[in-house]
């Protein structure tokens, strides 16, 4: 990007801001002119003061008490007047700086929660977290400096026409030094616009480096990766700091230029104002006054340079939160409620679906599926890995809509359903655990109205979760630590099935939600979830299932291979009729024993896992 787009496109910005943030800039800008102004009034009272004031008493030995006191009087309000001037700028400019941080932040996450999970999958978490952070905060950087940066303009306006009117020799001089003033920051704006720019999206990469690192911490140690891990992050780090020093070495070159020019402008108007005293074509009040001036001068014009400093990074931090703020693909609720009560029917007909890449492409991985989980019913969703079954999950919850064909609830299209019908009816239970950083309750519970604490306890129970809850010192108030870290795996995915049973669904879709509880702990689940004579259940169940327990349980199951469905019927018939289903869940069978030999059960847990089987055919239905 050249200078001059980054100057377009910084000015653009930065109308963003006067445009969200008007009256916190009206009240920084009303500040900055005051004091801006008052600066100039300080350099002729100054003046004043020396030529009425200092001189004559140095020359007569005395000076009129009056104009003593009014001199005196002039400085005090000049230096209240600039007092309040700051502190109008700074409260004005700090409000409208963090009020647009707070609100950028809050529109980011916000559309991060809205996007769909197909945009959050081409994205990487670490960048996400530098999108709501670090871009929010350097889009904003020049805020601070810019209501002082536009009150020094009008103070240079004010400065030069005051200089003419007092002396035209010494305004020659402002008028060299001021264009100078701004040329260099110019110039610095413009070497330091590719280098900020380089640091910021390093620094991005850094976070996501790091995040991955964090995240992938069990990976990374078991398998010896410390080194290279720290060697992929230290590569960063490195490439971070050297762009940092680029741009601190054009700090350290330009700085001193900048701080130098009003200085010499100060010389040169001493030299011009004593050849112009010496000449009597100036008293020393103005001689006085525009040397003071173009002291005071100095650090407000930085002002200018600090914001052309930041815009380059603005301008980055900026469009990457645009792309975030504009990234299409809302999910588009429908309006339609569903009147029904007790298990909702699912139906898929002739589903087609493919992840497609920004452009929009990709290949299909769900083609004709058509199958229906038939209210009351649970169906087992049986395939070889990476045959759709997390993707035919995903289609029921609605995370993703299909490429062609229909997904049907209670034979209303899930695109039409408004979002509480769909959120209210169906609970899906991913193969990764997601437990919140909250106690027990605030995870199982998760606010929603009408879920109290006998609700809970009755999901838990349902899910064979509440022995461990019951075992803890706090209960359903214990804390379990970021991402339930003091749980183990079986627990967290227990507790995760509470979470969605708590909210009595019409279809609860289970995507091999119950892969770390032993056998016999999924079976009395899932046993617990039918209703005790069999016929009806609290919910019609979609699961992706591996084990035979679990697929003897589903009244019917359907076999997929490479997005299609191969056979659909019970266990026994695709065991006779479809040779890759019989292979695979013979293969499911040996990997289980095999496991089991390994893994020497815990006899209580077992019981207790088969207890709660019996409790659970007992047990009121979650939506009694
Ligand atoms: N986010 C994604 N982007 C691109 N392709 C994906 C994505 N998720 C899944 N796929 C692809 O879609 C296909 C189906 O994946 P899916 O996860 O639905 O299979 P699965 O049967 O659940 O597998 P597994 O049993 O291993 O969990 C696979 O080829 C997979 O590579």
């Amino acid at each position: 990007m050249t200078s001059g787009k980054v100057l377009g496109k910084g000015l653009r910005v930065l109308g963003h801001a006067v445009r969200d943030e008007p009256h916190m800039f009206a009240v920084s800008v009303v500040g900055s002119v005051l004091f801006s102004l008052l600066t100039i009034a300080t350099a002729f009272v100054s003046g004043a003061v020396v030529g009425r004031i200092v001189v004559p008493a140095f020359d007569q030995g005395h000076v009129a008490t009056g104009t003593l006191l009014l001199g005196g009087l002039a400085i005090l309000s000049v230096s209240l007047g600039k007092i309040l001037g700051i502190f109008g700028r700074r409260l004005g400019a700090g409000a409208m700086q963090f009020n647009l941080q707070a609100k950028y932040r809050r529109a980011v996450t916000r559309r991060y929660l809205r996007l769909p999970l197909a945009w959050h999958q081409r994205h990487p978490t670490g960048t996400l977290l530098s999108n709501a952070n670090a871009d929010v905060e350097s889009a904003w950087y020049p805020i601070a400096p810019f209501p002082f940066a536009v009150g020094t303009i009008v103070m240079l306006v004010a400065a030069v026409v005051s200089l003419f009117l007092t002396d035209w020799a010494m305004a020659l001089v402002g008028v060299a030094i001021f264009p100078a003033l701004l040329g260099v920051n110019v110039a610095y704006s413009r070497r330091m616009s590719p280098r900020v720019a380089l640091a910021q999206q390093l620094r991005a990469e850094v976070s996501t480096v790091a995040h991955e690192s964090f995240d992938g911490a069990l990976v990374v140690k078991t398998m010896g990766r410390e080194a290279s891990e720290t060697e992929r992050f230290a590569d960063k780090a490195v490439q971070l700091r050297d762009a940092t020093i680029r741009v601190g070495r054009i700090r350290a070159l330009f700085d001193p230029v900048l701080d130098a020019l009003p200085s010499i402008g100060t010389l040169a108007v001493l030299l011009v104002g004593a050849w112009r005293y010496k000449h009597g074509a100036a008293e020393v009040s103005e001689v006085v006054s525009v040397t003071f001036l173009f002291t005071v001068l100095a650090f407000p014009v930085r002002a200018i340079g600090w914001v052309l400093a930041e815009l380059p990074r603005s301008v980055v931090g900026w469009e990457r939160i645009r792309h975030v703020l504009d990234a299409e693909g809302d999910t588009v609720y429908g309006e339609t409620g569903l009147t029904g009560t007790g298990p909702a029917a699912l139906r898929f007909t002739d589903v087609r679906f493919a992840y497609t890449d920004a452009e929009g492409n990709g290949p299909d991985v769900l083609s004709e599926v058509t199958f229906e989980v038939p209210a009351g019913r649970t169906v087992a969703l049986v395939g070889p890995t990476g045959s759709g079954k997390s993707t035919i999950a995903a289609l029921a919850a609605r995370l993703v809509d299909p490429g062609a064909g229909t997904v049907t609830l209670d034979g209303v299209d899930l695109r039409e359903l408004a979002q509480d019908a769909l959120v209210g009816s169906t609970a899906l239970v991913a193969q990764v655990p997601f437990v919140f950083d909250d106690t027990i309750r605030g995870n199982v519970t998760l606010d929603r109205a009408g879920v109290d604490d006998d609700t809970a306890w009755r999901a838990l129970r349902l899910a064979q979760a509440d022995g461990f809850v019951g075992h803890l010192a706090d209960g359903l108030d214990t804390t379990v630590g970021e991402r339930g870290t003091s749980l183990s795996g079986g627990q967290r995915q227990r507790l995760t099935i509470a979470r969605a049973l708590a909210g009595s669904p019409r279809l609860l879709v289970l995507d091999d939600a119950t892969s770390a509880v032993d056998p016999r702990v999924e079976a009395a689940i899932l046993a617990a979830l039918r209703r005790a004579d069999g016929a009806t259940q609290a919910a019609s169940i979609l699961v992706v299932a591996y084990r035979r327990a679990t697929i003897a349980l589903a009244d019917e199951v359907v076999y997929l291979e490479r997005g299609r469905v191969v056979a659909r019927g019970t266990h026994a018939e695709l065991l006779a009729t479809a040779p890759g289903y019989a292979d695979l869940v013979t293969a499911y069978e040996k990997a289980e024993e095999e496991r089991e030999r390994e893994h020497a059960f815990d006899a209580d847990r077992l019981d207790d896992g088969l207890d709660r089987a019996l409790d659970g055919l007992d047990e009121e239905s979650v939506t009694a």
